[in-house]
């Protein structure tokens, strides 16, 4: 991967201001233990951390360096490069614990990880058919939440759609009823159909991820979006015999029509936690119909004039989707209580922008 222009990876002359005197930026293509692939205007070097970038990750993880990082170097008097920086984020997908051990659990250090820095656009990939069910809305809604909370645009891109006949047209209204104010697109990588409309997300070298479940087609979008098989699909894994936990993925990609898309195996299990103001975002359409409950402090469970539960019952709001919330806003209540005080409160006030910003615009009414 060799890019002279580094404008060609999305940096920006606003982000030249921050740069420190002496350096040069480059942007993080893949983490290795206390080292980093970045790409430089002179190309890919391998650099290792300053003893200042060192001392702030001990105390807090989420100063590690991460991959979409912009980053400034440094040239020693040997003549190699140091990471010297790291760049201030415009967005970030933060892990609420350091590790998943084996049994599963958050570690509970309620520290925090960056997965991914500086992504544009989040596409929720949920496949129209999965084995013999369709679209999960639910896990629609959630990873919305997630795309929400990085700072990221989602937009869900019903993916396989090929694999419906009748019905798509339905399928997708209630995909659009699920994500309030975000774009929903079925994409046919097969076929090609959508494909053209997700790059077209990407103009300006713009940088996403795709989230979504296994199997729902994203290294098949991916590869169909670089004009080169750049990802092992599931097809390929199991045609040469190798586990997926052998496969080497390429972390920054660069797309044929311009955009980078990062994929990462943190991003690819990111998943249903780490969500607090998302929720409220994903689920507009129910904190607007609340603020009409009589009491301030609705749990909308039986209490008078509660215009939740009349909505229900009106048939205006699925009962699956109050549930849907109920569920994730338990989660995202668990998850904030490990998570790093400080961090949430960035997050709440970069958050408070972001919803008055939306509701400007109204981009959150239904
Ligand atoms: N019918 C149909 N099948 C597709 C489409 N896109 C991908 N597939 C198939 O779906 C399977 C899974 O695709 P992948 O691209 O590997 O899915 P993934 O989301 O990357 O899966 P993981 O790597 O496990 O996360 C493969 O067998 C693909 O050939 C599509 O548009 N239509
Ligand atoms: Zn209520």
């Amino acid at each position: 991967m060799s890019f002279s222009d580094l404008s060609l990876l999305g940096w920006t002359g606003s982000r030249a201001a921050e740069l420190p005197d002496d350096t040069v930026p480059a942007r993080v293509a893949r983490v290795d233990r206390g080292a980093a692939e970045v790409i430089a205007a002179d190309g890919q070097h391998h650099v290792r951390y300053s003893a200042p970038v060192r001392r702030a990750s001990a105390a807090d993880p989420v100063a590690l360096p991460c991959v979409g990082d912009w980053v400034a170097l440094r040239l020693l008097p040997e003549g190699r490069y140091e990471l010297d920086a790291v760049l201030p984020r415009s967005t970030a997908f933060v892990r609420g614990g350091v590790s998943r051990d084996s049994v599963g659990g958050l570690s509970g250090d309620g520290q925090g990880q960056v997965l991914a820095a500086n992504v544009d656009v989040v596409f929720v990939a949920e496949p129209s058919m999965h084995s013999t069910d369709f679209a999960d809305l639910g896990r629609i809604e959630r990873l919305v939440a997630l795309a929400w909370e990085s700072g990221g645009t989602p937009v869900v891109l019903v993916t396989k759609s090929d694999l419906f006949d009748d019905g798509l047209d339905d399928l997708l209204a209630d995909v659009r009823t699920a994500a309030p104010g975000v774009d929903v697109h079925a994409v046919s990588s097969l076929r090609g159909e959508g494909v053209e409309l997700v790059g077209s997300y990407l103009g300006g070298s713009r940088t996403a991820v795709i989230l979504g479940p296994s199997g729902a087609g994203k290294s098949t979008l991916v590869n169909a979006l670089a004009g080169a098989d750049v990802m092992e699909t599931q097809q390929v894994r199991a045609a040469d015999g190798r586990g997926r936990h052998t496969t080497v993925h390429r972390e920054l990609i660069p797309l044929r029509g311009g955009g980078i898309v990062i994929d990462t195996p943190g991003i690819r299990r990111i998943g249903l936690y780490d969500m607090n103001q998302g929720v409220d975002l994903v689920f507009s359409d129910i904190e607007e119909l609340a603020e009409r409950c009589r009491f301030g402090d609705c749990g909308h469970d039986g209490e008078p004039g509660c215009a939740v539960r009349a909505a229900v019952e009106s048939g205006e709001l699925p009962e699956r989707r109050l549930e849907s919330w109920r569920k994730l806003q338990r989660e995202a209540a668990w998850m904030a209580s490990r998570t790093d005080a400080r961090l949430r409160k960035e997050q709440q006030n970069k958050w408070k922008i972001i919803t008055k910003e939306m509701r400007r615009s109204g981009r959150n009414r239904p």
